[in-house]
């Protein structure tokens, strides 16, 4: 009882709020971000990038989630985060997936709408959606120069043009958010954002959300921003508990003992997050 991405999405959309992509790393980033979810009664997008699948598994991916989902009220979804190749993409498909990213973004903008398109007519042809990105999100967040900002950030009329020629359900947009900690304080080009949203009344996703102030996510949410990725931010909460514990008990060797507080601590960050996005209550 997963459900397509694009459902959750386009009631995000008309509505105005937006839906967390929150990454599932092990069994204690599901649970934490499941209960905190479904406590909330907000709908979800779990995602998992290539290396977390490698590091799971993927049918244990699969079979985490619908334990996670077996009994749940709430609209949950299962993507594929970054996909890299239409292999990949299939592969997930294949084992259940909901919903799949494919990431062309680093490629030549032809060569980017050739394999979305790709993408998008096997996924859409079994009910599975797409995101695709245009423009590039950086990997460590270092001060853009106005022109790199046009060569890296999202072109409105390309992205116009892109999902015309690609189908894609949802666009993850670069307007100066980056993967991971940021060493300066990010500045999101929220002209741009407008400016796309106004030429593509269209799901938008924001990538590198973590470490971003809360007052800016809720700006770029209210100007159009429907699916928020975030993963950093849990991965230190989950992280900064277990030292705490160390720290109090060193001798600790019981994994229940640091990782259940370290599980506590992703659901409440993920109750925060669904809070900054707007989602609670609209399961
Ligand atoms: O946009 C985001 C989240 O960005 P954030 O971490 O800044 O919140 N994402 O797409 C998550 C990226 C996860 C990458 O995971 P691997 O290390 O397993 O490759
Ligand atoms: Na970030
Ligand atoms: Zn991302």
């Amino acid at each position: 009882n997963l459900v397509p991405m694009a459902e959750i999405l386009k009631k995000a959309n008309k509505e105005g709020y937006a839906v967390g992509g929150f990454n599932i790393n092990n069994l204690e980033f599901l649970q934490g971000i499941i209960e905190a979810a479904e406590e909330m009664n907000s709908p979800l997008i779990l995602q998992t990038s290539e290396g977390a699948i490698k590091y799971i598994g993927i049918d244990y991916v699969i079979g985490m989630v619908e334990a996670a989902t077996k009994n749940t009220t709430i609209p949950v979804a299962l993507h594929l985060d970054h996909g890299s190749s239409f292999e990949v993409v299939m592969k997930c498909i294949r084992h259940g997936y909901s919903s799949v990213m494919i990431d062309g973004s680093h490629y030549p903008f032809e060569e980017n709408v050739r394999l979305v398109k790709k993408v998008v007519e096997a996924a859409h042809s079994v009910g599975v959606s797409v995101e695709a990105e245009l423009g590039k999100i950086g990997g460590t967040e270092d001060n853009v120069s106005v022109d790199e900002k046009d060569a890296t950030y999202t072109d409105p009329d390309e992205a116009v043009e892109f999902v015309e020629r690609t189908g894609v359900d949802a666009l993850a947009i670069a307007i100066g958010t980056a993967h991971g900690v940021y060493k300066g304080k990010p500045e999101l080009d929220f002209d741009r954002l407008t400016d796309i949203k106004s030429k593509l009344d269209m799901p938008l996703v924001l990538h590198g959300a973590s470490g971003v102030p809360t007052e800016d996510v809720e700006k770029a949410v209210k100007l159009g921003i429907n699916k928020v990725n975030v993963n950093t931010d849990f991965q230190q909460a989950f992280t900064e508990r277990i030292k705490e514990i160390f720290d109090e008990k060193p001798d600790l060797y019981d994994p229940r003992k640091y990782c259940g507080p370290g599980r506590d601590a992703i659901k409440a960050k993920v109750k925060e997050k669904i809070k900054m996005l707007g989602s609670q209550n609209k399961a």
